[in-house]
């Protein structure tokens, strides 16, 4: 089928590659001009107007621009040069509620909207991409051929999870679970490298792992090459970045009255890993000496 990509960046590019290589008509436009133009698989406009015009109704508008106000604005420029019954589709990590939001906005000029929370990074276009959609089930039919090439296979990996606001929510509390994931082995390989006398390999602890064991995963395969290419992980910093997803399920489980501490947990872990000169720290050494008159280290 024919399908606007807007947003050719690192997801956005390689989701427009997957489907013209799959045989569809992909029409792509970037608003920061990154354009994939060596693509040779990729028609590339040079505005939303172009984008528009050049496919045919009903319309489907595949978004992959950052989560946040880049989506507002994108809505703000498309939605007049749309027609009813026309489909915006945002595949990106967009919060929920602004899902929710911006579908009830689009139902207004009776524009469909899906949220569709997509998984995969880098690797999506030779394995496919995960893909959980929320809106309306007409929305998603008219979709399903460019659903059915995003993912793995085309009755694999994909599904319609529910109303508006569900493709981005199921995609939040997924991100929440590889934050937990990822900070468990994290942990578990950091005991391993501690213990010295041993002088484990853990790129090959991890090799065994990869088959058969209970905790094998794709995280884990990530881990092990991870290893195998850098086993003293020297160059890197110790510090981890977060985009939001971890903080809305921590502020959503919250809400919900649900326990959720190993992803809470491995949240404050990412936002601790940012403190080298902890004030909290200072704090407490200066506590217990108050109290103890225990030894402070001087900094
Ligand atoms: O499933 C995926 O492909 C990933 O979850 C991806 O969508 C993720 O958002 C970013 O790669 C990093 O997210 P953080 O910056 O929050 O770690």
């Amino acid at each position: 089928m024919d399908i606007g990509m807007v947003g050719l960046g690192r997801m956005g590019g390689n989701m427009a590659l997957r489907l013209a290589r799959g045989g569809h008509r992909v029409v792509g436009y970037d608003p920061g001009a990154t354009a994939r133009g060596a693509a040779p698989e990729l028609e590339t406009v040079e505005s939303l107007q172009a984008l528009v015009e050049a496919l045919p109704a009903p319309r489907a508008v595949w978004l992959m621009v950052p989560a946040g106000a880049p989506v507002d604005s994108t809505l703000d420029r498309l939605l007049p040069l749309l027609q009813p019954g026309d489909v915006v589709v945002d595949g990106g990590n967009s919060n929920y509620r602004d899902s929710e939001r911006r579908a009830a906005r689009c139902r207004d000029a009776g524009v469909h909207f899906l949220d569709c929370g997509t998984s995969g990074g880098v690797w999506g276009l030779q394995e496919g991409y995960s893909l959980m959609v929320g809106g309306e089930a007409e929305a998603v039919a008219l979709l399903r051929p460019v659903l059915e090439t995003l993912a793995p296979a085309p009755d694999r990996g994909w599904g319609h999870v529910g109303p508006s606001g569900a493709g981005h929510f199921t995609k939040m509390v997924h991100n929440g679970i590889e934050y937990g994931m990822m900070q468990a082995y994290a942990e578990g390989f950091a005991i391993m490298q501690r213990k010295e006398s041993m002088a484990l390999d853990l790129a090959q602890v991890a090799r065994i792992w990869q088959h058969g064991s209970v905790v094998r995963s794709w995280l884990l395969d990530l881990a092990t090459d991870a290893l195998e290419r850098n086993p003293t992980l020297e160059g890197i910093a110790p510090y981890v970045s977060d985009s939001g997803e971890g903080r809305w399920t921590v502020a959503e489980a919250i809400d919900l009255d649900v326990s959720a501490p190993v992803i809470t947990l491995s949240l404050l872990e990412r936002l601790r890993s940012r403190e080298n000169d902890s004030y909290a720290d200072k704090l407490l050494a200066a506590l217990r000496q108050g109290f103890g008159g225990h030894g402070i280290r001087p900094g």
